[in-house]
């Protein structure tokens, strides 16, 4: 495994635009974006519908293309990669927490997350066993690894993704609203845990919301309007 050798520098984001194509004219959804967040570090993006968080966490995964800018991760220059490069980029340094539980209806807890050293060509010694004390350090012991998604609540299935995206040990974390779908105590919970997987796994965090009462839980506090951040 390479992962102990991995430089971790975080993530920066350097005077990045994004447009949309918008009938004749162009939306400009992210207007000269600059950011930085450290190793350890844990920000919260928050601000209006529409003001622009997603197309922020989706250019910070380098799943969109800026029209300008740098995105940087650990250092290196997603802009300069191309697909394969970025891909590889994104599979070995990047965790992603989406707001839908995009869990897989037929695999059990423990199955989500071994199914991705699968796709990574192949099963290195100890990915059970890392990926149940994953599994157990986000709060789900036991007899719930072996359950599928639909055996498990909202909360709990949230664990899992966040356990998932923790599985290739990434530098970045990008988590959007993850507590969308859960009631004020359970989503007071899942920022508490993501503070503490911030600190215990070193990621420089980034997590989207629109929920004003988590933000006292967080490191930074981040406020997007109309694609500028203050
Ligand atoms: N694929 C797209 N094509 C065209 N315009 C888009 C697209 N995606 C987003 N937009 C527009 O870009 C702007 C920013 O959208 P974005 O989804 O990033 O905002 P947001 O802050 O995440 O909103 P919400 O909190 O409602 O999810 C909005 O004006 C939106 O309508």
């Amino acid at each position: 495994m390479t992962t102990a050798l991995k430089t971790r520098t975080g993530l920066a984001l350097r005077g990045v635009t994004l447009t949309y194509p918008d009938g004749e004219h162009r939306l400009t959804a992210l207007d000269g974006v600059t950011l930085e967040v450290a190793p350890g570090e844990f920000t919260a993006v928050a601000g209006p519908s529409g003001s622009g968080k997603s197309s922020l966490l989706a250019v910070a995964a380098t799943l969109l293309r800026p029209d300008s800018g740098e995105v940087l991760i650990d250092g290196q220059d997603a802009g300069a990669l191309g697909d394969a490069a970025r891909a590889a980029l994104r599979r070995d340094r990047l965790g992603i927490v989406f707001q839908q539980s995009n869990l897989l209806a037929s695999l059990t807890a423990l199955e989500q997350l071994l199914v991705l050293e699968s796709v990574r060509g192949g099963r290195p010694r100890g990915a059970r066993e890392r990926a149940a004390a994953l599994l157990a350090s986000v709060g789900l012991d036991g007899s719930k690894q072996h359950r599928r998604p639909h055996q498990l609540s909202g909360g709990e299935r949230q664990r899992v993704n966040i356990a998932r995206a923790l599985f290739g040990n990434p530098s970045v974390l990008l988590v959007d609203e993850p507590t969308s779908a859960l009631d004020h105590e359970r989503g007071a919970q899942i920022v508490d845990l993501l503070a503490e997987v911030t600190r215990t796994h070193g990621t420089a965090t980034v997590m989207v919301t629109h929920d004003r009462d988590l933000l006292d839980r967080v490191d930074r506090v981040l406020r997007m309007h109309d694609g500028r951040l203050a």
